[in-house]
């Protein structure tokens, strides 16, 4: 082989750049480059995963050298022959972009565990192949939601700002009281491995019952957190805690709207760390504000960010945090090198490590 694989790793550092330069190549190690897959990455990723990519020397590939979003109209432009492309939750992956992408692309790899943002129509009837990055953030995720969880129950963010700003007068009885997991029910909305995660993380607490509702039973995963199968209704009129763990689907849309939120106790938490689509904001509004459930803590919203002047954000029993489950550098890098992983077995035309059925 003329362009040896130290030559072509260097090829590929220098594709990495929005501008794609390529300059200083002779026309023989640019051949030996042109013969590779083309693979498009649409955001800077954590380094493990680039690193994969450049030392692989089996794919040329070009990156949004950025940490904010490739603007759509460049996305369109760059993604065009690309055979492969890896991309974060942020890029919306429908008809439209996988016609500018165009017949070579034949393998997606998004660096997140829900693919709500992929047309998955469209990607099955061109026949593109999906990898995905579920379990390596399972533990990141069980623990941010935990933590939201007692943020929310304990009324941590009302007591830090009361501290502050001298609203501290003196130790009272009931000023700031919340709600324990000290014998309570928890309430499991969809039940994978980060409902198992999150149960297996809240039973140390003295939690008295673990419920859940999901499509079906799932004996296998709830035997291991000794939790009882019940309908939506019951959910709601039972947990003190309720935790969102489901994916956004058309059948999960709205889900917990006006008519969850009127069953679930005044007394109630309910917490959201999966897609801010599962939940009627208007809804989640007027049962907090109206005192039917007594708070709430969300990681994700719609949209995202949520503008600063939402209602939502006016309500003290309302802790709102900006898409950070999965947000610790471990995660982050293992989602990378798995995403990367994903991509470069597909290209091979072999199975992925995670890769979502269609
Ligand atoms: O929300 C995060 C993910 O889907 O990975």
């Amino acid at each position: 082989m003329w362009c040896s694989r130290m030559a072509l790793r260097r090829l590929q550092r220098i594709a990495v750049t929005p501008l794609n330069i390529t300059g200083g190549l002779t026309s023989n190690m640019q051949r030996e480059m042109s013969t590779l897959p083309r693979v498009y990455v649409t955001r800077q990723i954590p380094p493990e995963g680039l690193k994969i990519l450049r030392e692989s020397g089996q794919v040329q590939f070009e990156l949004w050298d950025s940490d904010d979003p490739v603007p759509r109209q460049e996305l369109l432009q760059r993604v065009k022959g690309v055979d492969g492309l890896l991309c974060v939750l942020t890029e919306k992956i429908d008809a439209e972009l996988l016609d500018a992408a165009g017949p070579n692309l034949k393998v997606l790899s998004t660096m997140s565990v829900g693919f709500d943002h992929l047309s998955l129509e469209e990607l099955k009837k061109r026949g593109i192949r999906i990898g995905y990055t579920p379990e390596v953030l399972t533990d990141a995720v069980a623990e941010l939601t935990v933590a939201v969880l007692l943020t929310t129950s304990r009324r941590l963010i009302e007591a830090t700002h009361e501290a502050k700003t001298g609203g501290w007068g003196t130790w009272r009885t009931l000023w700031l009281c919340g709600y324990e997991l000290a014998n309570s029910t928890v309430g499991i909305l969809g039940l994978g491995r980060i409902g198992v995660a999150i149960a297996e993380r809240l039973a140390p607490f003295k939690v008295k019952k673990f419920i859940y509702t999901d499509m079906e039973p799932r004996p296998e995963l709830a035997s291991a957190i000794n939790a009882e199968y019940v309908s939506l209704d019951e959910l709601a009129k039972q947990s003190d805690f309720l935790a969102v763990c489901c994916a956004l689907t058309p059948e999960t849309k709205e889900i917990c709207n006006k008519e969850l939120f009127s069953k679930m106790k005044n007394t109630s938490i309910f917490i959201n760390t999966s897609r801010g689509g599962v939940v009627n904001q208007e809804d989640l509004y007027e049962a907090l504000s109206t005192g039917q459930i007594a708070g709430a803590g969300l990681d994700v919203t719609v949209p995202e960010p949520l503008p600063t002047n939402h209602p939502l954000f006016t309500l003290k029993n309302c802790v709102i945090l900006p898409h950070i489950a999965s947000a610790s550098y471990t995660t982050r890098n293992a989602m990378s090198a798995l995403a990367a992983n994903n991509l470069l077995r597909g290209l091979r035309g072999e199975p992925m490590i995670k890769e979502l059925k269609l």
